[in-house]
């Protein structure tokens, strides 16, 4: 094979293997077996190996590190990760609605996300590459995760510009990986996960990154926390900006006109979140327009232009099966 073949397999390898990891995450596509996925990465390692001047940082090749970390390295959030406070009521949510448009006036519209049960992560990119992933920690400051982040498949390595920006999201564990991941610990009468989150919190706490891979977590972007370019006026805009880079912004979300269309999805997603692949605790409510949301500031540790609406936790469950997981 000439190096002219190789580099035709070897781009159209990349493509195909990236296509594979975007529709693993979604729900209703099923994507190709374990096996198809792994023949299709040897293939590209041997191509790799024999013509190393192919070679790419952002190959898939490159997700999964060979080298364990003695520990994970601190790292300072320019812009600090904030938290959410809670509704836990219809009541509350018209509270918030109240003081909102006591500061901003009536024509405010919010933007819904569903909330997913996971652990809050900071993913930085510097010219379209990633660079840097880390921890929430105390919000000011995270550890660096980057040789585990990394090994999420639904985490772009490259961009489709080159943007140097910083994004916030969810890392999770899908709720088939959870169980599987719980069924093999029991099988080896290892302690079991309580829930997708706590399994997620560890499976990034790891120190080697192959057994990070092996969880199979997901990610889903919720911020643009800092941008070079492209100076958005509005939540909603940020989150198709940062789709359009690649990110995976696409987690159930809705533009509300009023508090009324806010509770009328929350009230929509109470039982459908039930069948998503992704375990969800709540409703996310944000002003959409990024002027009011200025206007209306902080309180010490959240946005007083967010809320997190809570639903009623799940009835606590002895056995695995009966966690709402819906299999
Ligand atoms: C709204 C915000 C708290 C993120 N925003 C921030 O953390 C944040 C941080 C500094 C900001 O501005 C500052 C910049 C510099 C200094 C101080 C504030 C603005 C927003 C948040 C938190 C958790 C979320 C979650 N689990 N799911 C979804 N779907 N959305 C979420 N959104």
């Amino acid at each position: 094979m000439t190096i002219d073949e190789a580099r035709l397999c070897v781009d159209a390898l990349r493509k195909e293997i990236e296509h594979h990891n975007q529709r693993y995450y979604q729900e209703d596509n099923p994507s190709i077996t374990d096996a198809e996925w792994d023949a299709l990465m040897r293939e590209l390692i041997s191509l790799e190996t024999q013509f190393p001047e192919l070679q790419s940082p952002s190959s898939p090749t490159q997700r999964v590190g060979a080298s364990v970390s003695e520990g994970f390295v601190k790292v300072e959030h320019q812009i600090p990760m904030l938290s959410l406070s809670n509704a836990y009521s219809t009541e509350e949510l018209l509270e918030f609605d109240r003081r909102v448009r006591q500061v901003v006036g009536d024509e405010v519209r919010y933007v819904c996300e569903l909330k997913i049960d996971g652990l809050a992560v900071s993913l930085r990119y510097e010219q379209g590459r990633l660079v840097r992933g880390a921890t929430r920690g105390d919000g000011e400051v995270g550890e660096d995760i980057t040789s585990n982040i990394r090994t999420i498949r639904n985490v772009p390595l490259e961009l489709t510009e080159p943007v140097t920006l910083e994004v916030r999201g969810e890392a999770y564990m899908p709720k088939q990986s959870f169980l599987r991941l719980n069924e093999q610990r029991e099988q080896q009468g290892e302690p079991l996960f309580a829930n997708p989150r706590n399994a997620a919190a560890g499976s990034l706490r790891q120190l080697d990154p192959r057994v990070a891979a092996s969880r199979r977590l997901g990610v889903i972007v919720y911020q643009l926390a800092e941008a070079s370019e492209y100076p958005v006026e509005r939540h909603s805009e940020a989150l198709e900006y940062v789709r359009s880079l690649g990110l995976p912004a696409n987690g159930e979300r809705k533009l509300c006109a009023d508090i009324h269309e806010v509770i009328e999805y929350i009230d929509e997603w109470s039982e459908k979140r039930r069948s998503l692949s992704y375990a969800t605790d709540g409703m996310v409510i944000k002003v959409d327009d990024m002027v009011l949301q200025q206007e209306l500031g902080f309180t010490a540790k959240s946005p007083r232009w967010a809320i997190a609406y809570k639903y009623a936790a799940e009835q606590a469950t002895t056995t695995l099966r009966r966690i709402d997981l819906n299999v």
